[in-house]
């Protein structure tokens, strides 16, 4: 069975927990890049209120084929109580995600809102049957926690 995780990270915490769970459990990583590469200051001026109106950023690579994948996890920084608009268009680039197990993930900086919850329905609206969420603060990524759990829940989802 074969996980790929496809992930966001603006300031590296969402890449620490991908990295380490993908090591852990043998799935495949793929980072995507925002085009709009904000520095610090525009993330909160103009990326947050993108996330909050649920936009998608364009990202690079633009299409994500996981055909060859059981499960596909999908993880994002928390920006705005929201999923980073760099997720919605990860959730969109996904090609032959349909009927797929998968898990959706965030950090956050310990208030997520209902982060992943939203990131999971728009995952089932493309046809993915979600098994499982998972947050984790940046505190905790810093300190080593979350990634064997995070592990874990993708190789049982993906039967690995
Ligand atoms: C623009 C912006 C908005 C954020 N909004 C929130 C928020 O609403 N709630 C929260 O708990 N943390 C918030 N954070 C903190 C990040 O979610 C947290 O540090 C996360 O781990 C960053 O992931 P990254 O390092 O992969 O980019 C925000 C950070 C940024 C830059």
């Amino acid at each position: 069975m074969r996980a790929c995780i496809v992930y966001y990270s603006a300031t590296g915490n969402t890449r620490a927990l991908a990295e380490a769970a993908a090591g852990l459990s043998g799935a495949d990583i793929v980072e995507v890049r925002d085009e709009e590469d904000y520095s610090k200051v525009m993330m909160y001026l103009k990326g947050a209120p993108r996330a909050r109106r649920g936009e998608a950023a364009r990202i690079e690579p633009a299409a994500i084929d996981v055909g060859g994948y059981d499960l596909v996890a999908v993880g994002t920084p928390v920006w705005a109580f929201r999923p980073t608009p760099a997720a919605n268009a990860i959730v969109a680039a996904l090609q032959n995600c349909e009927g797929k197990q998968a898990v959706a993930f965030a950090t956050s900086g310990g208030a997520p809102g209902d982060t992943v919850g939203v990131l999971k329905a728009r995952m089932e609206e493309r046809g993915m049957k979600v098994v499982g969420t998972f947050h984790a603060s940046d505190k905790e990524v810093k300190r080593g926690e979350g990634a064997d759990a995070l592990a874990r829940l993708i190789s049982s989802a993906s039967g690995a």
